[in-house]
């Protein structure tokens, strides 16, 4: 049997946990910072208690996402090892962390590969204009330490989220160039799973006045950038900062195959509710489109995962598969009489 994918759209049934919102960067558009010493961390127990209510709700995903401790500052190792308490923790729980904490050193990030079944990290745009502007008081967003995590992350066998930020002071030609930047990687370590083309959408706590990245133009960015990345990259787009149904559907059509994380509060656009599971489908349906869930890693990359988390991975994929699928999975393997 040969499986027809083209007519299906993914999304990963997941839930935010953040680590801290204080952040050592100021990136202008971002609404999700404190500032250092300002937010309590959030504690293990607290961790628990709202993970274990998760369990037999089919959230797979659990997605660190953390404000930035200085790599020299005397807290960054008490921050670090915060997070990795909080995959351990919720690995215990059957759970699949996938960690962005910003860019870690070599050493950190092959420690956080033995408790995350993924991880990620903006690319957002290689040009280092941006850092006269947005990021001019962010030192995390300097571009080659950006592509360092990416090369890292590749000679690591870590399955990678990146993506990018658009309508933050880009042009067209820095978008193509930070698409050929993260295609050149892949083209060497095969790791990246899925690029986010996530547009800036203006919260109520930023300062960077400008308007959202023009609706009109993300079909045609997700084009191109369709042409330019390998085809084994999944094109991911967050459905709550894309302007109406009708757009989505566009988005879609053009080579958009992933909406991300769905849950119950997007963190880092607190300001645009997530659409859950029911009104996407019904969106999708009539267009013909199926919306099936799938997990933080992709089914190619399980062998580059420990045991302990292959293992993980492998019961939620016994429960997200069709029984049909396994049937026919099964009856493959029988060996020949
Ligand atoms: O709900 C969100 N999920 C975000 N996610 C999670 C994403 O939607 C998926 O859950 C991951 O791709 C894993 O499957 C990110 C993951 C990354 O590695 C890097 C950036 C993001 C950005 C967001 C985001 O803005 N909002
Ligand atoms: C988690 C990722 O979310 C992106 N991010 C940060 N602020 C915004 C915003 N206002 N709109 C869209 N994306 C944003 C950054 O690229 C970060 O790396
Ligand atoms: N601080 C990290 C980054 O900007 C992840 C969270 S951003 C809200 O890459
Ligand atoms: S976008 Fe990430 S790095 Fe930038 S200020 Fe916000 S939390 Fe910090």
């Amino acid at each position: 049997m040969t499986i027809n994918t083209s007519c299906t759209v993914t999304y990963s049934p997941a839930y935010t946990i953040v680590p801290t919102y204080e952040c050592f960067n100021r990136c202008s558009y971002c609404n999700f910072r404190t500032e250092p010493g300002q937010s309590p961390w959030i504690t293990l127990s607290a961790a628990e208690t709202v993970l274990k209510q998760l369990q037999d709700q089919n959230i797979c995903e659990i997605l660190i996402l953390s404000g930035e401790v200085h790599p020299r500052s005397p807290k960054r190792q008490a921050w670090f090892q915060r997070i990795y308490d909080l995959c351990e923790l919720a690995l215990s729980l059957g759970l699949l962390p996938h960690t962005n904490a910003g860019p870690l050193s070599f050493e950190e990030m092959q420690k956080l590969k033995n408790v995350n079944v993924s991880m990620g990290l903006m690319l957002e745009q290689s040009t280092p204009a941006l850092l006269n502007t947005v990021h001019r008081h962010a030192p995390s967003k300097v571009p080659e330490v950006r592509l360092q995590q990416l090369q890292w992350a590749g000679e690591l066998q870590i399955p990678f989220t990146t993506g990018l930020l658009l309508g933050i002071g880009e042009t067209p030609d820095d978008c193509w160039e930070t698409l050929e930047a993260i295609s050149r990687l892949h083209q060497n370590y095969h790791h990246i799973q899925e690029v986010i083309l996530q547009p800036h959408s203006p919260g109520n706590q930023q300062s960077f006045d400008a308007p959202p990245f023009d609706p009109h133009q993300l079909p045609e960015v997700i084009a191109k950038a369709r042409q330019i990345l390998p085809p084994d990259i999944t094109i991911q787009i967050p459905p709550n900062l894309v302007k109406d149904d009708q757009w989505l559907l566009a988005c879609i059509e053009v080579g958009a195959r992933d909406l991300g994380g769905i849950g119950p509060k997007d963190e880092v656009n607190p300001d645009y509710p997530h659409i859950q599971e029911q009104a996407l489908r019904e969106i999708l349906q009539p267009a013909g489109w199926e919306l099936l869930p799938r997990l933080p890693v992709y089914p190619q990359f399980d062998d580059w995962l420990s045991r302990e988390l292959q293992k993980a991975v492998r019961q939620w994929r016994k429960i997200l598969t069709p029984t049909s699928l396994l049937q026919e999975q099964k009856s493959t393997n029988l060996p020949i009489s």
